[in-house]
């Protein structure tokens, strides 16, 4: 029996077809359109690969993209004058600064600068605070996970009730991830590199996420029969008879794990596009509060 494929271009597509019919009504009701803008320190390829299709992502759904490009031996200051400026800025609805930053600068004080308002990563310390409280609500989720937890939701996998491990403790995904399921209701573990028996918690688990930066780690034995996984890893692997030389492959060993899962979700095409399709959802609701009801 083969796992049926959790299509996360198709299903980040309609988020994103929702995102820009909200802006389009929002601009024939307030003359205004959501603003996202977007920080990158350094010349990292695959960082200005992430950041040019934002841009274009926010072009498609409407909403206005502003940029700034720092040289990778920029001072911490002159990356905290530009969060200043477009904390200040009132076309400015999101402020995404792009990580990893360079060695010599602390993300803990860049993120921490960002109007908590406008943080449309989720990573300012009010948000993640609130995130892991009861009882309280962030203004925003960071993009991964919420997408992790939409890919569940709209594709009607029931989550309430359920267990679920995370594979990885990381602050953008792993742990947000976790927070997030037990905010809708699962009974959640987090298996990391210092637990000695991953395989057997994961083979308890009707939805397993996997966040571990581990090339194929998660095998098709470690699995329960018919649970839902999602891979957030991307990872090249060599591939002689690819142009590149590569091939992306996630954190699940893809073959082995569809054979046994119900539901799983393909790198690339799954969680990936979800990742931005949330961004542009963020900073739509960001710019809905900022203009009021
Ligand atoms: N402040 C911050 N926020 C982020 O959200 C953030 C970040 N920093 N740094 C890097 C990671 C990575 N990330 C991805 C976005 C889109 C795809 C994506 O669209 N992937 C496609 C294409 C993959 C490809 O061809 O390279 C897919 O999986 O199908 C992947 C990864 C956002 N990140
Ligand atoms: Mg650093």
């Amino acid at each position: 029996m083969a796992a049926e494929i959790i299509d996360g271009k198709a299903i980040a597509q309609a988020v994103r077809d929702e995102v820009r019919d909200k802006v389009t009504a929002m601009r024939a009701k307030t003359g205004k359109a959501p603003g996202l803008a977007v920080v990158l320190v350094g010349e990292r390829k695959d960082s200005q690969t992430y950041v040019r299709s934002k841009k274009k992502a926010c072009e498609e759904a409407g909403i206005e993209s502003f940029g700034t490009d720092l040289p990778e031996d920029a001072t911490e200051e002159e990356v905290l004058a530009v969060v200043a400026a477009y904390n200040a800025d009132p076309n400015v609805h999101g402020i995404l600064v792009q990580l990893p930053m360079p060695k010599h600068i602390n993300e803990e004080r860049v993120l921490g600068a960002i109007d908590y308002e406008k943080d449309v990563d989720g990573f300012h310390p009010l948000n993640i605070g609130r995130l892991s409280q009861r009882g309280r609500e962030p203004l925003f989720v960071p993009c991964t996970p919420r997408g992790c937890i939409e890919l569940l939701e709209r594709t009607g996998i029931p989550i309430a009730g359920k267990e679920a491990v995370v594979v990885g403790r990381s602050n953008v995904v792993g742990t947000p991830a976790a927070l997030l399921l037990q905010r809708r209701d699962a009974t959640v573990t987090i298996v990391h590199s210092r637990t000695p028996n991953p395989e057997e918690i994961c083979r308890r688990a009707d939805i397993v996420i996997a966040a571990c930066g581990q090339m194929e780690m998660v095998k098709g034995s470690w699995l329960k029969p018919g649970c839902a996984v999602i891979d957030v890893g991307i990872n090249a692997k060599d591939d002689p008879s690819k142009k590149r030389g590569y091939r992306l492959v996630g954190d699940v060993e893809y073959d082995s794990a569809a054979e046994v899962a119900g539901h799983i979700t393909p790198v690339p095409g799954g969680v990936g596009p979800m990742t931005i399709a949330i961004l542009l959802q963020n900073t739509l609701e960001g710019a809905e509060r900022a203009f009021g009801p």
